[in-house]
């Protein structure tokens, strides 16, 4: 018998409900870090830029794998860590393009990558504002763009994000979940909204097929379709 709770629509849905926290900690067991990564969660702690679980950076791996990227950018470097990862599913001479208006952080990411022996043709560390960044880069040049700034920046990001994601790539924004207050429809906290609108402008794109991945600070996940929808 298990001894966790197991939430009160389970017996509604008939399905066999596990409680969400043993899922996660299924979800980030699962994944063995190697030591560049673990140096680079050190440094991160040290310096305070909250990074990405394991399983997150697993499913960045996979997605970057799986749309054969070989251009991506990040909106939020910090210490490297979702950047290892990405670089990891790219292919190998793929450029990771990674914005952050911390030069220490960048210094950290930096130590990362080398640490990790990637070569620094293959990142592009961009220092300054995102929302002064983004503008300046080529629309539809990307094959997936990651979020993981500030959540009430996410709107404006997106909205970026999407004009440089090339049909067929991917749009991933971590924390959609605000830190767990979107879930709550009483909440109506500036980060809240902010992820609602986020999260709306990817409902309201046709070209949009959205997921939620309920890992780490939560994931939206957007693929955008190989062609331009047939106008209705
Ligand atoms: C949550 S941390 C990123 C962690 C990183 N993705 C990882 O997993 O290692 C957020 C980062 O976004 C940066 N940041 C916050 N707002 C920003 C902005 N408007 N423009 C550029 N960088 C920003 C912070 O300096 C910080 O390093």
């Amino acid at each position: 018998m298990s001894d966790h709770s197991v939430p009160a629509n389970s017996e509604a849905t008939g399905s066999a409900v596990i409680d969400p926290a043993a899922q996660s900690r299924y979800a980030e067991a699962a994944i063995v870090e190697d030591e560049a990564l673990r140096l680079a969660r050190e440094r991160s702690d040290e310096l305070g830029a909250p990074a990405i679980t394991p399983a997150v950076g697993a499913t960045l791996s996979f997605l970057a794998r799986l749309v054969n990227a070989k251009a991506v950018v990040e909106v939020g470097t910090g210490a490297g860590i979702s950047g290892l990862w990405l670089l990891n599913g790219m292919r190998p001479e793929g450029v990771l393009t990674t914005i952050d208006s911390e030069a220490e952080h960048h210094r950290a990411a930096k130590l990362a990558f080398s640490t990790a022996g990637i070569g620094p043709s293959r990142t592009r560390l961009i220092n300054g504002r995102a929302a002064e960044v983004l503008p300046r880069l080529s629309d539809a040049g990307y094959d997936l763009v990651f979020i993981d700034g500030a959540v009430t920046d996410q709107p404006r990001f997106v909205a970026e994000g999407l004009r440089l994601l090339r049909h067929g790539g991917v749009l991933v924004v971590h924390n959609a979940s605000a830190d767990g207050t979107v879930a709550d429809p009483a909440s109506s906290e500036p980060a809240a909204l902010a992820a609602r609108e986020a999260a709306l402008l990817i409902a309201d794109d046709d070209s949009l097929l959205p997921v939620v991945i309920p890992l780490g600070r939560g994931l939206l996940a957007a693929a955008k379709a190989q062609v331009e929808p047939e106008p209705t």
